[in-house]
């Protein structure tokens, strides 16, 4: 028997029909089931008009909409603040409750918990799936029952605790004859303020070959030896449990999936270190901040190839390979000394995959203030990383065609020089805590 209130299923980071989680359970709760997205203005606001991936998210719902036509369903999209969203969804459509997946983001944890109660004041039910991860935060603790801080004992166990009632799949999809009957239309973008700035991303799981040789090639950004799903896995386009189904056997890549969960779960229990450094001595780093040469470094013209040719791709193509996202992190935070909460904002503006935890896991990771970091004193070489990881200067040349001629830019400065005094004011800092 179906009940005649209807239940809502907030898409979020879970954008797709198949193996959700949430939605799963939404549709087997014995109620029809509304699916409702919002453009939230708290976090759109801040976006450009044209942000890439505000047209990304809406091909997707388009994508989304047409899927559940035959099944007489339509997507609800809103525009404004969830909490006023819902108050109004509330009053017209009178549901049952809001299900929903989890994200532990620390607006996220704090937007979901006002929802919550608000949904409390209603008499609405409000319940929340794990989806986007394998293993919950709260799942792989130390032995006191505290968050681990460093990687490799708490991937050990992520690792151990990877079994098959974690990667089982919820076939959503088989149950789609449970959406409620509806023609809602789709707003347009313009009508929400937005310009269309399409941008296309991989959503294929990557062949044998590359997971084969993956542990060879990662490292190497002239060579597509990624799966490039970073975006797919961020807005949820492809579910965790399959991609980590499908590379089972390939240890260096599940290790991989591995940093992506290990940042969620630092985000989740240390939420402080979205604007302060995890190791709070890392605060007293007196950063240069030339704006200047910020300026230089976010265009690509720092007369280091190697970083130029990752800024320049980051800038064209919304991409950066993680090699040289380690790179230029080092250089900025390093070299120019500059806030790596910097290079952090400008990475968010630029990226499609941008995904707060990762990003500010790597940020930290570079500037040696995170949690399980590169030492203070490691400096990239940004020539010996050429020599390395590009030695036939090929991703460079894509990027900066004019890197062996004339037209190309000084040093914006001397590597000796940057590393001495780089190692300077790090030690400086230190000794003060
Ligand atoms: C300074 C810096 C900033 C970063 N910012 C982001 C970000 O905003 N969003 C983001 O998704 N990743 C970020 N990363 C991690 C990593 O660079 C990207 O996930 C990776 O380059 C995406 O390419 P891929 O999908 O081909 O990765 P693959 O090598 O194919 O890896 C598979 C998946 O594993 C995850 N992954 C891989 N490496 C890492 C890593 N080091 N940390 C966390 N997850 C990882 C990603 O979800 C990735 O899609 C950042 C790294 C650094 C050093």
């Amino acid at each position: 028997m179906v009940n005649a209130a209807p239940v809502l299923f907030w898409l979020r980071r879970d954008l797709r029909l198949t193996d959700n989680r949430g939605l799963f359970e939404a549709l087997n709760s014995g109620h029809k089931v509304q699916l409702l997205f919002i453009f939230d203005t708290d976090i759109t606001d801040e976006l450009p008009a044209d942000d890439h991936r505000i047209s990304l998210i809406y091909d997707q719902l388009k994508l989304l909409h047409e899927a559940v036509k035959p099944y007489n369903s339509s997507l609800l999209v809103k525009y404004g603040r969830p909490a006023e969203v819902f108050r109004e969804v509330f009053e017209r459509l009178k549901p049952a409750a809001v299900y929903t997946n989890e994200d532990y983001e620390p607006y996220a944890v704090e937007r979901d918990e006002h929802i919550a109660q608000l949904c409390d004041e209603y008499s609405i039910g409000f319940e929340k799936f794990k989806d986007q991860v394998i293993v919950h935060p709260r799942d792989v603790l130390k032995k006191d029952g505290k968050p681990y801080t460093v990687f490799t004992p708490w991937s050990k166990k992520w690792f151990a605790a990877f079994d098959a009632e974690r990667l089982s799949i919820y076939h959503s999809e088989q149950h789609l004859q449970q959406l409620a009957p509806g023609n809602y239309e789709l707003p347009k973008l313009d009508a929400m303020g937005f310009q269309y700035n399409p941008r296309e991303i991989q959503t294929e799981f990557p062949a044998s070959g590359l997971l084969k040789n993956y542990d060879d090639q990662r490292n190497f950004p002239a060579v597509p030896g990624t799966s490039r799903l970073s975006a797919a896995l961020r807005f949820g386009f492809i579910s965790i449990r399959k991609l980590a189904k499908h590379a089972a056997a390939y240890g260096t890549f599940l290790n991989e999936l591995a940093w992506r969960e290990f940042y969620m779960m630092i985000i989740y229990y240390f939420p402080h270190v979205v604007s302060k450094s995890f190791k709070p001595q890392y605060d007293n780093i007196r950063w240069r901040n030339n704006e200047d040469e910020f300026a230089r470094w976010c265009q690509g013209s720092t007369g280091y190839p190697i970083v130029d040719a990752g800024m320049r791709e980051l800038n064209q193509s919304g991409y950066m390979h993680n090699r040289v996202r380690m790179i230029t992190a080092s250089f900025l935070t390093k070299h120019l000394l500059i806030d790596w909460r910097w290079g952090e904002a400008y990475f968010a503006q630029k990226l499609t995959d941008y995904e707060l935890a990762s990003n500010n896991g790597g940020w930290q990771w570079a500037a040696g203030s995170g949690c399980d970091a590169a030492p203070y004193f490691r400096v990239f070489n940004p020539e010996l990383q050429t020599k390395k990881f590009d030695p036939r200067f090929s991703y460079i040349k894509k990027w900066v065609p004019e890197y062996d001629t004339f037209n190309y830019v000084k040093p914006i400065v001397d590597h000796k020089f940057a590393r001495e005094r780089a190692l300077n004011t790090y030690k400086s800092a230190l000794k003060k805590a």
